[in-house]
C-alpha cells in the first residue's frame, strides 16, 4: 500500500471530520488511532488520518508524538502530510500547533509551512490573519468559554507566533486571489525572511483549491478540513488518484444497543442534548459529585442507563454551562477536572459497549478520545456524512465485533445531530 497523503490529527473528532472530507473529495482514506500495529490489515487507500490526542498535552510529548506519526506516514509513500488541527485554532501560548508544525517541517528538511485553520462549509474563515466563527471573531465566539483552551485573541499571526520559536507571516487574501504561483512565491518570500511558519487567509473554497496546490509541493502543512479538502481536490486534478471515493458500503447495518455520551460543553452540544431530552431519556451526570465520589456515581449512570436502554438510545452527559465548568475548574483545577470527566465518560463507554452497545455516538473532542481509547478500537472506514465535519464510522479490527460510531467535535452539527446520527446507524 502505498498511499498519497498522510495527515496526523490532534485529536480524533478532528480526524474523523478530516477523514470525512477526504473521503467526500474523492480519497479512498482510513482513520487510524495511533500509529497502527502491522497486524491490522488495512485496505487499499489513498489516504490515513493517523488521529492522536495531543491537542491539549505538553509540548514535548505532542511533538514526540506527531514526529514518530510522521516518520510512519512517510514509510506508507506519504509525498506530503497534514497536520490536522481544529478549525478554532484550539491552542494555548505553550503550544501545540507552533511546536509540532514546526518540528514536522525540520524532520521534513524546513522550509515555510503553510497554516490555515479556514473552513467554510462550518463557518471558519481567515481574513488578514484573523479567524471567524460563523459572523463573530474567535475571541468574541463561544470558543472565549472553551473549558480547556479559551481563545482570546483572533490574530492568529500573534497567536501561532507566541506558541512558535520562528517567525510567523501572512499570506493574504490578495497573494492567493492572485493565484498559486503568486501566493508561493509569498511564502517563499516569507521563508527567505526567517519565518518558518505563515498564516494563509480563505474565505472561499477556491481560496483553500489555491492552497492545496501550493501545500502540495511542500512536504508538510498545517489546518482544518478546509486545507484537507484543497489537498484533495490538488491530488484529483493532478491524476495522481482516481477520485472515486464512496462511503455507502461502510454502514451495513450492525445491529445491537444505541446510546450517547457527551462530555463537550459547547453551545452547538448543550444544546443538542437539550433537544435530545424530548425524544429520548437523558441522564446529565452532576460533575462536581463526580469529582468528590467518582466511583459512585459512575456506577450509578451506569445502572441508570442499563435500567433504559433495551428500550432505545440514550444519552448520558456531563456537559454543562459556561459558568458552571468555570465553577468546578475553580475548586478542582481545569486539568484535573477535564481529565477525571474524561475518565468517567469513557468508563460508562465502555461499560455500556460490554451491556451490548454496538452504535454509539460520543461528542467532544477530548471526550471522543478518551472513550476510543479505553475501548482500545484501532482504526475506522469513513461512512457518510450525518452532518458537516462528521461522519458514520465503522471500527476495522474491533475485538467487540464491528460497531458503527460518530465522533462529533463539540461545536459541530445541528440541534436535533444525535437523533439524525441515530438514524443514519442500524
Ligand atoms: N461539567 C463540566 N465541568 C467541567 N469540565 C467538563 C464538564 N463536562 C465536561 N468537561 C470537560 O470539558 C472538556 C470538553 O472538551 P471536549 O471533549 O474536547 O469538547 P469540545 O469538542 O467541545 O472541545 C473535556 O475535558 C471534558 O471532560
Ligand atoms: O476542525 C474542527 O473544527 C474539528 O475537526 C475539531 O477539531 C473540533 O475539535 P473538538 O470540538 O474538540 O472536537
Amino acid at each position: 500500500m502505498a498511499i498519497s497523503l498522510g495527515s496526523i490529527a490532534d485529536d480524533y473528532t478532528g480526524a474523523s471530520d478530516l477523514a470525512n472530507t477526504l473521503t467526500k473529495n474523492g480519497l479512498r482514506t482510513v482513520q487510524t488511532v495511533g500509529i497502527p500495529d502491522p497486524s491490522l490489515a488495512l485496505p487499499d487507500i489513498d489516504a490515513v488520518v493517523v488521529s492522536l490526542k495531543i491537542r491539549s498535552v505538553p509540548a514535548s510529548e505532542a511533538v514526540n508524538a506527531a514526529t514518530e506519526a510522521e516518520r510512519w506516514l512517510r514509510q506508507q509513500g506519504a509525498g506530503h502530510v497534514l497536520y490536522k488541527i481544529c478549525s478554532t485554532f484550539d491552542s494555548t501560548d505553550a503550544g501545540n500547533i507552533g511546536p509540532v508544525t514546526e518540528a514536522l517541517s525540520e524532520a521534513a528538511g524546513g522550509g515555510g509551512v503553510l497554516v490555515t485553520p479556514a473552513f467554510p462549509e462550518t463557518g471558519r474563515t481567515v481574513y488578514l490573519g484573523h479567524l471567524f466563527v460563523g459572523g463573530q471573531p474567535l475571541n468574541e465566539s463561544p470558543l472565549k468559554d472553551h473549558p480547556l483552551n479559551p481563545m482570546h485573541d483572533a490574530n492568529l499571526v500573534r497567536v501561532l507566533a507566541r506558541q512558535s520559536r520562528g517567525a510567523v507571516g501572512l499570506i493574504d487574501l490578495a497573494a492567493i486571489a492572485a493565484g498559486a504561483a503568486a501566493a508561493k512565491a509569498k511564502l517563499d518570500a516569507l521563508a527567505r525572511t526567517g519565518a518558518t511558519m505563515a498564516i494563509a487567509d480563505a474565505i472561499f473554497e477556491r481560496d483553500l483549491e489555491t492552497l492545496g496546490e501550493i501545500a502540495l509541493e511542500t512536504p508538510v502543512s498545517t489546518g482544518a478540513s478546509g486545507l484537507g479538502l484543497g489537498l484533495a481536490r490538488a491530488l484529483v486534478r493532478s491524476g495522481r488518484i482516481s477520485g472515486s471515493a464512496t462511503g455507502e458500503d461502510v454502514i451495513r447495518p450492525v445491529g445491537g444497543l444505541s446510546a450517547i455520551i457527551a462530555g463537550s460543553c459547547s453551545k452547538a452540544t448543550l444544546r443538542q442534548i437539550d433537544v435530545a431530552e424530548r425524544v429520548m431519556p437523558v441522564l446529565r451526570l452532576d460533575p462536581e459529585r463526580l469529582l468528590a465520589a467518582g466511583p459512585d456515581q459512575i456506577a450509578a449512570a451506569i445502572s441508570w442507563a442499563g435500567d433504559r436502554i433495551s428500550a432505545g438510545p440514550v444519552v448520558v452527559a456531563a456537559s454543562a454551562a459556561p459558568e458552571t465548568v468555570s465553577r468546578l475548574q475553580s475548586q478542582y483545577g481545569r486539568e484535573a477536572s477535564g481529565h477525571a470527566i474524561e475518565t468517567a465518560t469513557s468508563i460508562i463507554a465502555a461499560e455500556l459497549v460490554e451491556r451490548g452497545v454496538r452504535r454509539l455516538v460520543v461528542a467532544g473532542g477530548e471526550t471522543s478520545g478518551a472513550a476510543v481509547d479505553r475501548l482500545a478500537i484501532p482504526a475506522f472506514l469513513i461512512g457518510p456524512e450525518i452532518a458537516p465535519g462528521v461522519p458514520v464510522l465503522r471500527t476495522v479490527g474491533n475485538t467487540q465485533g464491528d460497531m458503527l460510531l460518530a465522533l462529533k467535535s463539540g461545536n459541530f452539527g445541528g440541534e436535533d445531530f444525535f437523533a439524525a446520527a441515530l438514524a443514519m446507524m442500524r
